[in-house]
């Protein structure tokens, strides 16, 4: 790379993992997708493969200072949220994300871990969707967390493009003519070859996982092969760097998702054991089909 290339910067605003996860495995994504990553953490977790031992959230100012550090120095292009762990947290990222302009921001509205840990307060949730939703370009719920942000359940393909609708109405529409999509990833709730949940009446296996994404207008839809495998710890956290890395190197929401949906599949179709529990995803992998720009 010459002196000369644009290099895209990028934010991660997470817990940090010690086990090689979370803002670190941001980190390391931002890495093998060829931009420039910063973090900000919010809590320190005691966590390895196998779940999260401790949580201890930092004191407000030790994250809005590393806020201000990163923000008032290095011109970002798209950041992302993870792990906020309770209400002061996101209220003061959110202040602070206000004051500075960040011209893309990936919201991953993370709840609970893979291993079932709570990461996010109970009484978070309304904190997330009224100060973080409406600066959020993006906002990428899982299917359990997308039933406890809009209300209802979902059990099905139809029951998904609902909550992306919801979602999206939970976002500020698309007030303000600003863009903003939403991700409903259907990994918790693979389809089978008829296109029928997992689950949802009779034996069927998982065949392929959807996902959908929504701008108030526009249903985009990905299908990828349902990968039989437990090491699937990082998986949303990879996801949205991901999505970040792309929407930093200029692309549009449905190219940096579709781009970071080939990365992540192939992430978790080479995935290989770190400890006893649910190991990470494969960072390492070279990501020679997602276009550079
Ligand atoms: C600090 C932190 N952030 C996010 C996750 C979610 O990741 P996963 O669902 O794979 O456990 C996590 N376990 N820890």
């Amino acid at each position: 790379m010459s002196s000369t290339t644009y290099v895209p910067k990028v934010l991660t605003i997470a817990g940090s993992d010690s086990g090689g996860g979370a803002e670190s495995r941001d980190l390391k994504t931002f890495t093998t997708l060829s931009v420039y990553g910063t973090s900000v953490i919010t809590a320190i977790t005691a966590q390895n493969t196998l779940g999260v031992q401790d949580v201890h959230p930092l004191p407000i100012p030790a994250i809005t200072s590393q806020l201000r550090s990163v923000l008032t120095d290095i011109p970002i292009d798209a950041a992302k949220t993870g792990m906020l762990f309770d209400a002061a947290t996101i209220t003061a990222v959110c202040r602070t994300l206000n004051e500075y302009r960040v011209p893309n921001l990936v919201v991953d509205p993370v709840m609970v871990a893979t291993s079932g840990d709570v990461l996010l307060a109970h009484d978070a949730v309304s904190a997330m969707v009224e100060s973080l939703f409406p600066l959020a370009t993006v906002v990428t719920p899982n299917v359990p967390e997308a039933e406890r942000l809009v209300g209802f359940p979902v059990k099905s393909v139809e029951d998904m493009r609902s909550a992306a609708r919801a979602l999206h109405g939970l976002m500020g529409g698309g007030d303000a003519g600003r863009a903003r999509w939403a991700l409903v990833k259907g990994g918790h709730m693979p389809l089978d070859a008829e296109g029928r949940a997992v689950g949802s009446g009779g034996e069927s296996a998982p065949v392929v996982v959807l996902d959908v994404l929504f701008d108030g207008t526009e249903f985009v839809e990905f299908r990828n092969p349902f990968v039989r495998t437990r090491n699937t710890h990082g998986t949303g956290c990879t996801l949205s760097a991901a999505i970040v890395a792309g929407l930093a190197k200029g692309f549009d929401v449905p190219k940096a998702v579709a781009d970071a949906m080939t990365f992540l599949a192939k992430a978790i179709s080479t995935t290989f054991p770190v400890g006893s529990g649910s190991g990470p995803l494969n960072h390492f992998h070279q990501p020679d089909s997602v276009a550079e720009p």
